[in-house]
């Protein structure tokens, strides 16, 4: 037999930024693999309608309302998780935010909130479930989401490109500190997904246009597009690849003319 599994079933897993867009749509992805996800975000409301999603897919949610930038609360979350779910199987370092300010704008509070949100609050969370997964030494999977901007220059921000560059580094350093104990540790970088991140640019055709032409497949991409690839790297079947950075980008990094 060749073909490695895909399933999630008797794993666990945790998604920060669960409670709307791509946060959301990986962890129920993760559920419908089989998985039990705790899911974290600020806004309660989101995350209990993801919960009723995981739920609705035959696994068990754990809800937690908290912000990823603070480590207290990531301790506190990640300690809350290991009580119910024992051990933490799968990480997803999905919550993120921009401001998309030109680079001579960008204020000094700018660019904590997006360091904050997008890389410190990644490396809490790898370093914290980091610590029970080497303990464990059960094969873990740490996912992080950066963006084609970590790999090639948008205008939607400097200090946002910074940040999901920084995570494909980070990636590759935590790859080779913890293969040792058997945790692999991967990106995805997606370009263009509809969320409410993106929801109001998307609205806009003349930049609905812009992404077109430089994107090879000439579409936007449907969220179960980056599920696919979050649930393959978050299992099995991915048990020899760490440190990488698979780009889910309608084939735009690779754009030549
Ligand atoms: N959509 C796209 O086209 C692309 C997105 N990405 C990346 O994908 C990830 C998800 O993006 P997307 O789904 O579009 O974004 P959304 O804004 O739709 O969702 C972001 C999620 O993160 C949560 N979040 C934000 N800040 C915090 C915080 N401090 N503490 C806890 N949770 C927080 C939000 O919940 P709440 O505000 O309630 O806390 C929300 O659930 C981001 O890292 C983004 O950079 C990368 C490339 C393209
Ligand atoms: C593709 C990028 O990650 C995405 O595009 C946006 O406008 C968001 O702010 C992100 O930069």
């Amino acid at each position: 037999m060749y073909l490695p599994t895909f399933r999630l079933d008797g794993k666990t897993a945790i998604v920060t930024g669960a409670g709307r867009g791509i946060g959301r749509a990986i962890a129920v992805g993760l559920a419908e693999a089989g998985a039990d996800v705790a899911i974290m975000s600020r806004t309660e409301s989101d995350l209990r309608e993801t919960a009723r999603l995981i739920e609705a897919a035959g696994r068990k949610a754990c809800m937690l309302a908290m912000d990823v930038t603070e480590r207290d609360q990531v301790q506190k979350a990640v300690s809350v998780v290991i009580d119910e779910f024992k051990e933490i199987n799968i990480l997803v370092n999905n919550a993120g935010m921009n401001i998309r300010s030109k680079a001579l704008e960008v204020t000094d509070e700018e660019w904590q909130k997006i360091m904050d949100t997008n890389l410190k609050s990644a490396f809490m969370m790898s370093q914290e479930i980091g610590r029970t997964m080497a303990d464990n030494k059960n094969g873990a999977s740490i996912l992080s989401i950066s963006s084609v901007g970590g790999h090639t220059a948008l205008r939607t921000g400097v200090v946002y490109a910074a940040t999901k560059a920084a995570m494909i580094q980070m990636t590759k350093v935590l790859a080779l500190e913890w293969g040792t104990f058997g945790i692999r540790v991967n990106s995805l970088g997606p370009w263009y997904f509809k969320t409410p991140l993106t929801e109001k640019l998307l609205s806009d055709e003349q930049y609905v246009n812009d992404i077109l032409a430089v994107t090879p497949l000439n579409r936007i991409g449907e969220l179960y597009e980056i599920v696919g690839p979050a649930v393959f790297l978050a299992s099995d079947a991915s048990s020899y690849i760490t440190g990488q950075t698979l780009f889910v980008d309608g084939g735009m990094t690779i754009k030549g003319f």
